[in-house]
């Protein structure tokens, strides 16, 4: 279980606490995910009978030493080395969610090359009925509306819509619904365009967070940056937690764009497909992102690729827990002291939806705790907070 094992810091968050959030999201919201698949696909009984299995385990049982099939298997061996023999209820929440997300993988056969299951996203049919909503259909309404606008406003606009894309993220609504947008608690957005339009050679690396409604707020952001930068996107190798955007999400996005009746939405996908093919706008992926490693541990070639890069913008609630550390941090602790190890400039653009902060003014924190004492799992409170 690789992470930073300086005293300091403060204890892991764990899954073991009646009553925490992340206690909940194995006990109430992983039995309504499988019950979901289960639901969307026709599995047969094998297949249902391992993730029916797998559910009991994370919920009475104990990690096995096997190692689940798939790539980045030497870093899983060690990860798993760490851990075998004991109580999920024992493990670092990061931790046992990243496994559990590998052993869905591997109960759907995901990575069996000779099953008919082999590569068959678990969460595309979720995937696609937001690509197909009303909601991106009006979200794109307002894209079309903003042509009208300064581009000051305009690019407001396009880095606030990206901010709380990150709402629609389909496995928090797996259980909760998220009521309405509160407010921004930390806004470094002027210190982001700055670093956007600042001096330097180097891409912006955008780090993708959920397919649907968050990847095209982020690709109208992109499409803005690429104004004055290149840009890197960076997404999943594979599917990993239930939305995140994998190149078959961004391709299949591109087409919504496409076929979207308003002109400047057809506008930005031609305009995007010519940055991809012109290698202005480069998509990468990379095995880290679907390891429970925090950034801490950022391989030698990321962590020169974010180094080189003008800023690094990572998106949603998992990068951030990746990024502080998924740990009970006194959430007045200073956002720059928590990530000054980063190689590079970073942005972290999340709406709260799991118990860490950082970087809140102190009197800030004190109203949320008395006035939405939820604030930091509801999803209806944002934060876009900058390291240069
Ligand atoms: O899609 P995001 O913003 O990374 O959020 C993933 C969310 O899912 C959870 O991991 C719970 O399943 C939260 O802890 C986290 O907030």
């Amino acid at each position: 279980m690789a992470d930073d094992q300086r005293l300091d810091l403060p204890p892991r968050i764990g899954i073991d606490r009646p009553g925490s959030f992340s206690r909940s999201v194995f006990h109430e919201r992983h039995p309504v995910l499988i019950e979901n698949l289960l639901r969307d696909f026709p599995y047969p009984a094998h297949i249902q009978a391992r993730l029916e299995n797998l559910l009991a385990e994370t919920l009475n049982g104990t990690v096995p030493s096997a190692v689940p099939p798939g790539p980045n298997t030497p870093s899983w061996e060690a990860q798993i080395a760490g851990c075998a023999g004991r109580p999920w209820s024992e493990l670092p929440f990061l931790w046992a969610e990243s496994y559990f997300y590998r052993r869905l993988l591997e109960a759907t056969e995901y990575f069996e090359a000779e099953s008919p299951w082999g590569g068959v996203d678990l969460f595309a049919p979720q995937k696609h009925a937001q690509l197909a909503g009303e909601e991106i259909r009006s979200d794109l309404d307002a894209y079309a509306a903003l042509a009208e606008r300064e581009p000051d406003e305009r690019r407001r606009a396009l880095l606030t819509a990206s901010l709380w894309g990150n709402q629609a993220d389909l496995g928090f609504r797996t259980t909760s619904s998220i009521a309405g947008q509160s407010d921004v608690i930390v806004d470094d957005s002027a210190a982001i365009w700055d670093l956007v339009d600042g001096p330097g050679e180097g891409p912006v690396i955008v780090v993708a967070d959920n397919a649907g409604r968050e990847l095209t707020a982020d690709l109208a952001l992109i499409d803005a940056i690429l104004e004055t930068a290149h840009v890197e996107l960076h997404l999943k190798p594979h599917p990993y937690f239930v939305s995140d955007a994998t190149g078959r999400d961004l391709l299949a996005t591109l087409d919504t764009l496409a076929a979207n009746p308003n002109k400047p939405v057809q506008g930005l996908a031609e305009r995007l497909r010519d940055a991809i093919r012109a290698e202005r706008l480069r998509l990468r992926t990379h095995g880290f992102y679907v390891l429970p490693s925090t950034y801490r541990h950022l391989p030698p070639g990321l962590a020169g690729d974010f180094r080189a890069a003008k800023l690094v913008i990572l998106k949603g609630d998992l990068n951030y827990r990746r990024l502080v550390g998924d740990r009970e941090w006194d959430a007045a602790t200073p956002f720059g002291e928590v990530v000054d190890y980063f190689p590079g400039d970073v942005a972290a653009l999340r709406t709260a939806k799991s118990d860490l902060a950082v970087g809140i003014p102190p009197k800030r924190l004190s109203e949320l705790e008395t006035g939405s004492p939820d604030w930091r799992v509801s999803g209806t409170h944002a934060m876009m907070q900058v390291l240069h």
